[in-house]
């Protein structure tokens, strides 16, 4: 990854889309639309309130897109996640840059993350989606989300998300980690995300994308298994196939 910390890309708003795969935040008890059935035994001259079925959850407000890259280190994500929205406009983040410094060092040690390590982070995350949708501002996020609990805490309550999961043989993994410079995430540690990674399975709505030979080339087959070819403005940059 490349943790720059910054916006890589700021551009034009964009038309919400409708719900794709995720799941709806349902309404809590004290939210607009709940039908109160008031006190029980009212004998006062206020008639009963009729008891009424329940209504559905209030629609979540319309929302720009977001794309979230997952997959195990090295699989690409902020290299295509960066591409990816280059190409469309959009702004990117790189999941790394929400992590706590408690655990970039942990990761540093090589020591894997825990659950309970990857909750606030995954929370961060969650948030930054959020500000984005309220800005109005479609976006790529780059995060491994290896357990599908990741992933549902990523899309719940945001039926915006489109999750795309990057598919790479484990073997040209490794040969990517040690070529990569200047990340704190070690190669040695790639064994203990596969370890754990549930891999995506059909009826989870996400999209699973194999790694091309060059990450321009991902990016195409990105944009065309998620259906986001519709997003492209017109004279929108064309790929500059950067040589891996
Ligand atoms: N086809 C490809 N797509 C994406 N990255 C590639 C490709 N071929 C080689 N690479 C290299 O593999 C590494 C992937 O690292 P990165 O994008 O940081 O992955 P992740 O964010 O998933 O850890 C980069 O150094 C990149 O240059
Ligand atoms: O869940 C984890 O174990 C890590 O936090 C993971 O999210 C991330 O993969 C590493 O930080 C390495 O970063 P890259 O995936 O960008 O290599």
């Amino acid at each position: 990854m490349v943790c720059s910390g910054r916006r890589v890309l700021h551009s034009r708003r964009v038309t919400p889309v409708g719900p794709g795969p995720g799941r709806a935040r349902a309404a809590g008890p004290c939210e607009p639309g709940r039908v109160s059935l008031g006190p029980l035994g009212n004998d006062d001259a206020t008639p009963p309130a009729t008891p009424q079925p329940p209504e559905p959850p209030p629609r979540p407000p319309d929302a720009p897109p977001a794309v979230v890259l997952i997959g195990v280190s090295g699989s690409g994500k902020t290299t295509v996640g960066a591409l990816l929205a280059r190409r469309l406009g959009w702004i990117f983040a790189d999941g790394d840059r929400f992590h706590s410094p408690e655990n970039i060092a942990k990761m540093t040690a090589l020591k894997p993350l825990s659950d309970a390590d990857r909750s606030p982070w995954l929370a961060q995350i969650g948030t930054w989606i959020d500000d984005e949708g309220v800005a109005g501002q479609a976006c790529v996020v780059a995060c491994s989300a290896l357990k599908r609990v990741y992933r549902d805490v990523l899309r719940d309550g945001r039926p915006q998300v489109r999750l795309v999961y990057l598919v790479v043989p484990s073997e040209r993994l490794r040969t990517r980690m040690l070529a990569r410079e200047g990340h704190m995430f070690a190669a040695d540690m790639l064994a203990s995300q596969l370890a754990i990674l549930e891999r995506p399975i059909p009826d989870e709505g996400v999209y699973q994308v194999k790694s091309m030979p060059t990450a321009a080339q991902t990016v195409d087959a990105v944009l065309r298994v998620a259906h986001l070819e519709q997003f492209l403005a017109p004279g929108a940059e064309q790929p500059a196939d950067s040589g891996f």
